[in-house]
């Protein structure tokens, strides 16, 4: 090869080694190159994403605080609402429905429907990422938020009006009235339903309240009367109850603490059609009632938004409203469970059936210490008890009104309020300044507590007399009438001696003297009056003789009765009613009050209507009266004044119409002393009087001086001969009277014998020997002087006497000629008839028998031993006699024998 060539190939050689030189050069220049750029790229890059990294930390941490924030404050938030809305719906207002119960609470309270579904925070939401709010679970879990009560105003504040779902807003209208009615006092909510689609049913699970009239519903075709009523009835608040002084019944409350008027919620169901006058009226209730506590809840009618009126829209799930909540969705509640509706509604119906709780006595009395510091100069004026308005009620007795009549069927508490009467009474005067005359007609002895019993010695200072169980002795009402007669006369006759018209004039010119105001109470004063005879005549004159002049006098007649007849036993006495200006009537009492004054029928119970002016509805007080039955309590007022009497001070006389009155008890019995007397005295038995008197009969020496027992009556008969035959031995000595006994009745003999051992000397007679003592005195009433000592023969069962015309003609001579000779024959027949024949049979004369004492024999039957015409007036009655005494009686007199002592 060619040098050129190889020197050609050397170069090209060459130049390519020296081109791949600078081409490796190159590209270690461009890597180099490219490296740097490729750190730089890294570092640019690192730092932005260190830059990204801060920036996404910097804005975490923000939004962890912003939502820690939120959380925080919502949390707060809704705690504050349920704290706010726990104190404005306490207890039974906001209680959940598996815990609740009723809790009257002292103000009305918002009410609660559901809850507020308030919004959470974005971290209690993770299931349901990309929305940044939810509302909470629809679940009942306990939400991470405190529950927020959806409350509605409605007692003292509002209405509510109820739309949407028909189901689930009867519910809400239950709900509402249930906690109504569990948060005030029971009766304290009246309720009354309207629901003419459903005729009641719509509340039916509020039955219970029906009897005791809490809840009552109106005809369909009644709306307008009911809506004219409520008006009527905030027409009236607003007029006499606010009248003025407040704006409404709530601001009342919050100044006195009183609620005088119940609240009135009308529930109206059904979607009827209002008329333009029930639209007119719904509205003026919607606008006004509230402040007089007449309150609506409306489900069904159409009602346009205004101030006052909240609005539920019921709908399932979260989709309920109300209109003070906003846009707020409201879960509502369930309705309330049955059985607390049911079981709810029967005790606040028996509550209220029960009445109020009774106040106690000593509200009416003044502090210890302070008794007996009144003077009864001009009346007599206590309180009775509080009105509705917490003001004292007085009743005052005196020149007017002077007397009072009171009246109130069995059971309402007429007794209870005398004795509440009383007890203010007494405690307030002394027994100086006021007395008491009582009288019970009714069977029991509610009067005798004030009397010394067995079981307490005590009794009120101011009785003076004490009758109880006196239903069949009339005759004592009307000796107490005879009693306060013959006082009248005295105060009457002192008011003369002084020149003075009154006694409240009386006791100034007469200092010294003791004038007390006479209280005279007679309860079931209508059997005094029941019968036309001569005790209702001679009671009837003496009322209205007290009634008219005991005014001046300081006589007080309290007349009480329980049934409608009492007061019309006196109503065809015009001018005697006319005195009678105090009227107290008890619950649904009939024609005490004026005949348009039917404030007693709407009474609760317990309270009682004064009225000073005769019943007419301008004066009516009404009084809430306090328990004064209770015996402790009155016990301890008693003793508290009993403490106070001076030391022997004699205690009221007690007539009890049950018991029998022993001889050894009687103070004309006790007074007897021998002293051979020329008119000797038999005693009979105890009068039916004020005083405890004894019957009796005087043997003096004079024709037809023997007594006769009439009737078959034994125990009775050989009581009233006891009483004569130790009666008599008391007034003589050993020998100053000679004493015979025959006894011709096997069951009379136990008693005859005893009569004889007691009456030393006593001859014993019976039909083996009785002819001797017939013969013996038989020729004494013949002979021509008189006995020088009285010789009294004691027959038992006269009619049985043996000895045939004999022994009768014997016994007549001594009844018809012994008295002048000083023999007396106290004798027992067997009937009124029996007598007759031993004076002879029909035609013969009755003057020997110039006492007696019938039991068991009718008037009719005692006209011949009887003056005039007529026949006395006498119905036999157990342990009851009716006596006569020619010689003294106008008409004859009821007398008890005295029992066994
Ligand atoms: N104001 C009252 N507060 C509490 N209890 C009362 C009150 N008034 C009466 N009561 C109670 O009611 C019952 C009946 O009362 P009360 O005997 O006075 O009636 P009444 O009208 O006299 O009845 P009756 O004529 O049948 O005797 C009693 O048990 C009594 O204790």
């Amino acid at each position: 090869m060619a040098e050129s060539t190889k020197q050609q190939v050397m170069e090209v050689r060459a130049g390519l080694s020296h081109a791949l030189g600078v081409a490796e050069n190159a590209l270690e220049r461009a890597e180099r190159e490219r490296d740097t750029a490729v750190a730089h790229w890294e570092r640019v890059r690192a730092a932005a994403e260190g830059r990204e990294r801060k920036l996404a930390a910097a804005r975490d941490e923000r939004l962890r605080s912003i939502e820690k924030w939120h959380a925080t404050e919502l949390g707060a938030l809704s705690g504050a609402a349920a704290g706010a809305a726990d104190r404005a719906a306490p207890g039974a207002a906001g209680e959940p429905w598996h815990s609740w119960d009723t809790t009257p609470l002292p103000a009305a309270a918002e009410l609660r429907i559901g809850r507020l579904l308030l919004p959470t925070a974005p971290g209690a939401a993770e299931e349901t990422p990309g929305r940044p709010w939810q509302w909470d679970s629809p679940e009942p879990a306990a939400p991470e938020s405190p529950e927020v009560p959806a409350l509605v105003r409605l007692l003292d504040h509002g209405h509510v009006v109820v739309r949407g779902d028909r189901r689930l807003g009867d519910d809400v209208v239950a709900g509402l009235l249930l906690r109504a009615l569990g948060t005030s006092a029971p009766g304290s909510v009246q309720v009354i339903g309207y629901d003419p689609e459903h005729l009641g049913g719509g509340l039916a699970g509020f039955a219970a309240l029906a009897p005791a009239r809490v809840l009552t519903f109106v005809a369909p075709n009644g709306l307008a009367a009911l809506l004219d009523e409520l008006v009527g009835h905030v027409r009236r608040i607003n007029e006499t109850v606010l009248a003025g002084e407040y704006s409404s019944l709530r601001e009342l409350h919050t100044a006195t603490r009183r609620r005088p008027e119940p609240w009135r919620v009308a529930v109206l169901l059904g979607a009827g059609e209002l008329n333009r006058h029930e639209r007119t009226q719904l509205d003026r209730l919607l606008r006004t009632g509230a402040a007089c506590g007449v309150h609506l809840i409306v489900h069904g009618p159409e009602v346009e938004p205004a101030a006052g009126i909240e609005f539920v829209t019921a709908a399932p799930g979260a989709d309920a409203r109300m209109s003070s909540g906003g846009d707020l969705p409201v879960r509502l509640d369930p309705g309330p469970p049955p059985a607390v509706l049911t079981a709810t509604c029967r005790q606040i119906a028996e509550a209220v059936a029960a009445g109020p709780a009774p106040v106690a006595l000593d509200s009416l009395l003044p502090d210890p210490g302070e008794e007996w510091r009144e003077s009864s100069a001009t009346g007599l004026s206590a309180p009775l008890g509080d009105s509705p308005q917490g003001t004292r009620v007085l009743v005052t007795l005196s020149d007017y009104p002077p007397h009072a009549l009171i009246a109130g069927p069995s059971g309402t508490g007429k007794t209870n309020l005398i004795y509440a009467w009383m007890g203010a009474l007494a405690a307030r005067y002394s027994p100086a300044e006021l007395a008491f005359y009582l009288l019970d007609f009714k069977e029991g002895v509610s009067f005798a507590r004030f009397a010394p019993g067995r079981r307490d010695q005590s009794w009120l200072p101011h009785v003076r007399l004490v009758g109880v169980n006196v239903n069949t002795d009339r005759e004592f009402g009307l000796a107490l009438l005879r009693f306060l007669g013959a006082e009248l006369r005295r105060r009457a006759d002192a008011a003369k001696q002084h020149e003075v018209t009154n006694l409240a004039e009386l006791r100034a010119e007469d200092p010294s003297g003791v004038w007390p105001r006479i209280v005279a109470v007679v309860d079931e004063f209508q059997v005094l009056l029941a019968g036309r005879d001569s005790v209702t005549t001679e009671a009837v004159d003496l009322l209205e003789d007290l009634a008219r002049r005991g005014r001046s006098q300081g006589i007080h007649l309290v007349l009480a009765s329980q049934d409608v007849s009492g007061i019309e036993a006196l109503w065809g006495r015009p001018a005697l009613v006319a005195q009678f200006t105090l009227r107290i009537a008890l619950p649904r009492a009939r024609r005490v009050l004026a005949e348009q004054n039917t404030a007693a029928d709407s009474l609760p119970r317990y309270h009682a209507v004064i009225n000073p002016d005769s019943g007419a509805t301008d004066a009516n007080q009404i009084v809430r009266v306090p328990a004064a039955g209770d015996r402790e309590q009155w016990s301890t007022l008693q003793h508290r004044l009993w403490r106070r009497l001076p030391q022997n001070s004699p205690p009221p006389r007690l007539f009890d119409g049950d018991v029998q009155p022993r001889l050894a008890d009687s103070p004309d019995f006790r007074a007897l002393a021998p002293e051979d007397s020329p008119a000797p005295m038999a005693l009979l038995g105890e009068t039916i009087d004020v005083m405890s008197r004894s019957a009796r009969t005087v043997l003096r020496r004079a024709p037809g001086r023997n007594l006769a027992v009439l009737g078959t009556r034994v125990e009775e008969a050989c009581a009233v001969l006891a009483t004569a035959g130790r009666s008599l031995a008391a007034q003589h000595t050993r020998d100053g009277a000679r004493f015979s006994i025959a006894c011709f009745d096997q069951d009379a003999q136990a008693a005859a014998e005893a009569l004889h051992a007691r009456i030393p000397d006593c001859g014993w007679y019976d039909a083996s020997n009785v002819a001797w003592l017939l013969e013996d005195a038989a020729a004494e009433s013949t002979a021509a002087l008189p006995a020088d000592r009285p010789h009294f023969i004691l027959l038992y069962a006269a009619d049985a006497l043996p000895g045939g015309k004999v022994a009768g003609d014997q016994l007549r001579t001594v009844l018809r000629q012994g008295p002048e000779r000083r023999l007396h024959v106290l004798g027992w027949w067997r009937g009124a008839g029996l007598l007759r024949d031993t004076l002879g049979g029909q035609a013969s004369r009755t003057d020997p028998i110039g006492a007696w004492v019938a039991l068991d024999v009718h008037g009719s039957e005692l006209a011949p031993y009887y003056p005039g015409a007529g026949a006395p007036n006498w119905y036999p009655r157990p342990w009851r006699a009716l006596h006569f005494d020619r010689s003294v009686h106008r008409g004859a007199e009821v007398i008890i024998p005295y029992g066994a002592s």
